[in-house]
């Protein structure tokens, strides 16, 4: 039985896998980094006792050791994973490997694994957390899926928040997405929903181009409530522009959970 762990730079989400490497969705949390301590009378509560944990962090070294700290209470060895440990599944192109964030590499190998019925599609995946990453994955041809690089921006509320924080008239606040906003609340909620589909559909479309197939664009991540009505809809347009089937934008709650699942079947420390 092996405890999940994601910790990104906003909060920590935390799954919990059996024996057979399945994640069982009903023990799934996520925590702001000030109540890490929670996790204890979580597992407590849910009457959960792993002997190990898989987990992968992009914040800060501080917040790995506490965790250390906190599952020594309970016999918890956690093994710690990066964007260096192989996976058969896929294979990592970046120009430095381990610079790429861990949290995109178990991303790109939960939604494989997930998506399985799809192997024969690219795939871009979306996070949309405190950053926004949009990562491409072109399907196996011989051996294992390749990711083909991705986009790092600011996620949704960071956009957001930045305008509000570095202007003297903008404040806080979310108005209707339009295509013409004729206030400033609309002009801004309508602003950031065109910046990040933009991009999503500029990584998707490249990604068709490349002829091996329609892509599938899978996306996660808490800031997607922020952005999905103009996502989704940018993404039917754009299907039918190019007479494509039109299909939904599938949504993929917790990757990284879904990846470090896969990862108990196949990692064990050297
Ligand atoms: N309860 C919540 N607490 C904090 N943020 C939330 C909550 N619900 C939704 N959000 C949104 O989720 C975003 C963070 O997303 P998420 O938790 O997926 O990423 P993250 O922890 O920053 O991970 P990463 O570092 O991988 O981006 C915040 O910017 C905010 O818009
Ligand atoms: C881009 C983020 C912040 C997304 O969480 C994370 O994956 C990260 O810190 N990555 C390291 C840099 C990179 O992926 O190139």
């Amino acid at each position: 039985m092996s405890l999940l762990i994601d910790i990104g730079n906003t909060r920590i989400k935390i799954g919990y896998a059996g024996s057979d490497g399945r994640r069982q969705q009903q023990h799934t949390l996520a925590l702001p980094h000030q109540q890490i301590e929670a996790i204890l009378p979580w597992l407590e509560e849910h009457g959960l006792r792993p002997t190990r944990a898989l987990g992968i962090s992009v914040a800060s070294k501080a917040l790995m050791y506490q965790l250390e700290g906190l599952l020594q209470h309970i016999q918890c060895n956690i093994s710690w994973l990066d964007a260096t440990t192989p996976c058969p599944l896929l294979h990592n192109n970046y120009e430095q490997p381990d610079r790429l964030g861990a949290d995109r590499w178990l991303a790109m190998i939960g939604v494989l694994a997930q998506q399985h019925q799809h192997r024969s599609r690219p795939i871009v995946h979306v996070s949309f957390g405190t950053a926004t990453t949009i990562d491409t994955i072109m399907p196996a041809t011989t051996c294992a899926a390749q990711f083909i690089g991705g986009l790092i921006l600011p996620g949704p509320q960071l956009m957001y928040d930045s305008l509000a924080d570095n202007t003297a008239q903008l404040g806080n606040g979310l108005g209707n997405i339009t295509a013409f906003p004729l206030a400033t609340r609309s002009a801004i909620s309508s602003g950031v929903a065109a910046a990040q589909s933009g991009a999503v559909l500029r990584q998707w479309q490249l990604a068709w181009q490349q002829h091996r197939g329609t892509p599938l664009l899978v996306c996660s991540g808490g800031g997607w409530d922020l952005i999905q009505e103009e996502i989704q809809n940018a993404y039917q347009q754009q299907l039918q522009l190019l007479h494509l089937a039109v299909e939904p934008v599938i949504w993929q709650p917790m990757p990284v959970l879904d990846g470090l699942a896969y990862m108990t079947t196949s990692f064990r420390n050297p």
